[in-house]
């Protein structure tokens, strides 16, 4: 039993990593799926195809690496999170694609109930302010929308669950038995789920008219859940869940209250840990769940999720052809000095932390003729940056802990211009680890500690080591005139629909 394999159902592909006792990599199997955009703010995936895939990688981690399921000593599940599935336990079937989080198809829903109930009632209660990313809304839009589900999920037939739990259920033998859970950190993203007694809010269930039988059970993220059945890795111990940004912060081994890390993919997302107490934000952030190892108490953290961070470097691959490859998008943004002026607000799904402006719409100001595609590359990945800052000064506020140096993983760190100028806009250290694969690490350490593969918290911290180090080079007055032009964008972004 040498080895600990992890699989992260990300939001653009499907991964199974395979990893060792000092948590390197071993072997990864690795498949995109479809991204698709039915209309104007809808954002679906094929939960068929997620799952072919998910089996394929696992079977190819393996396969690549020469290992056995005997050479397996646990697997751990990290999955996009606030996903949203129902589909039927006794023929497997979904009753509609998932509905992606970053989708706003709920926006109407959202106005409304901040009317009626009000966005601190839902906060207060699950530490999530009304938006359209959490999944409660989505799993009431199904309801309502698609027939006969609702029939199905009073007798308990139809079932919820985000990517975790469609994963598990599908992995531990589906329509023949398959297990119905969760873990705590996805379960404190459906917005249904009381913070504090991590358990479902029935009051809310009853608001939002969501059937208690169709929601998994809750579970710790670091357990001996049963076994695997599928034959890619057959009777190999399902031993951790955690919600993608959650896993990256175990990977990071941000185990003390105070440690952050900040993750650069699809969307990007800053968790700090708060121990053991449910930090209320003030500033615009969310209370989540950390984690909870079995036996010890759940730990919370406080997070800023941006929604849109590497998916504005997709969208200028896909939409505007500019790039062929993501990686492309450094190598244009190097042939200019700075942005020419250019600011690029990503409000593609409304804004999250720190503005919760769902009717926010993305744009590009400063335009002049000046400005050429090397600009709107620069604004591109320094959207990204101002996004964090914004979501830092917050994290400081709420934690009353000044960050002087910021962890950070992900696709996006590859991009060393980022990194930089990320380090010049906070005039913060910026860190970035070995292994920026961090998020099926966190995945693998949840289910390698369940079966004593790592024996303690020392054992993984003891794995993290430094690559590379960026220290801000810009003038404290450049510096506040590039955020400046930053926020008037962001002010002409706010309520762009009626
Ligand atoms: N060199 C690069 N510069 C900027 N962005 C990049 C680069 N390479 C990849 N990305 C972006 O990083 C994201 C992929 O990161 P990843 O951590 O795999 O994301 P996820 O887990 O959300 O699928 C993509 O959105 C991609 O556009
Ligand atoms: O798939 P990622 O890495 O973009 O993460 C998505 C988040 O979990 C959404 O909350």
């Amino acid at each position: 039993m040498n080895y600990v394999a992890a699989i992260d159902q990300g939001t653009t592909s499907t991964r199974c990593i395979i990893f060792n006792k000092k948590g390197e990599i071993v072997s990864v199997g690795q498949k995109e799926h479809e991204q698709i955009f039915p209309k104007a703010g809808w954002v679906e995936h094929n939960p068929e195809e997620i799952r072919q895939n998910t089996l394929e990688v696992v079977a190819n981690a393996r396969i690549k690496a020469n290992l056995s399921t005997q050479d397996i000593a646990a697997c751990g599940i990290t999955n996009q999170r606030e996903t949203t599935m129902v589909w039927n336990r006794k023929t497997g079937k979904p009753y509609y694609n998932a509905i992606v989080w970053q989708d706003t198809r709920v926006g109407k829903k959202v106005d409304e109930l901040e009317k009626s109930i009000g966005s601190d009632w839902f906060k207060e209660r699950t530490g999530l302010p009304l938006a359209t990313y959490f999944s409660g809304l989505k799993i009431q839009w199904i309801l309502d929308n698609v027939k006969g589900v609702r029939e199905d999920a009073e007798k308990g037939e139809a079932i919820f669950g985000n990517m975790d739990t469609y994963t598990v259920w599908h992995l531990t033998g589906g329509v023949d038995g398959g297990l119905h859970l969760t873990d705590v950190t996805n379960a404190s993203r459906t917005q249904l789920m009381d913070i504090k007694t991590i358990s479902w809010d029935e009051e809310i269930l009853e608001k939002l008219n969501i059937p208690l039988a169709m929601l998994p059970e809750i579970m710790p993220s670091s357990k001996v859940y049963g076994k695997i059945k599928s034959e890619a890795m057959r009777g190999v111990p399902l031993a951790g869940i955690l919600g993608d940004q959650q896993a990256a912060l175990v990977g990071q081994t941000c185990y003390k209250p105070g440690e952050a890390k900040n993750t650069y993919g699809t969307g990007c997302f800053m968790l700090m840990n708060t121990g053991t107490e449910a930090v209320a934000s003030k500033y615009g952030l969310l209370t989540t769940v950390a984690y909870q190892f079995e036996g010890q108490p759940v730990h919370y953290a406080l997070e800023g999720s941006i929604a849109i961070a590497g998916a504005l470097v997709q969208w200028l691959r896909d939409n505007l052809g500019i790039i062929k490859n993501s990686a492309d998008v450094q190598k244009l943004a190097e042939g200019v000095n700075d942005n020419g002026g250019a600011y690029f607000v990503p409000a593609f799904s409304g804004l999250y932390a720190p503005y919760w402006n769902n009717n926010a719409r993305g744009l590009i100001a400063g335009l002049t003729r000046f400005v050429n595609k090397g600009h709107i590359a620069r604004a591109v990945l320094e959207a990204t940056a101002y996004q964090t800052r914004d979501v830092l000064e917050a994290m400081q506020k709420d934690s009353d802990i000044e960050i002087k140096s910021l962890r950070v993983d992900g696709g996006m760190t590859v991009n060393e211009l980022l990194m930089q100028f990320q380090s010049d806009i906070m005039d913060v250290e910026v860190i970035r680890p070995k292994m920026i694969e961090t998020t099926a690490l966190g995945a693998a350490y949840a289910a390698g500690m369940a079966v004593g593969y790592w024996k303690n918290f020392d054992d993984l911290t003891a794995n993290w080591g430094i690559d590379k180090t960026w220290k801000s080079e810009m003038s404290e007055e450049l510096r506040a005139k590039n955020f400046n032009g930053w926020k008037k964008a962001i002010e002409r972004s706010l309520d762009w629909e009626d």
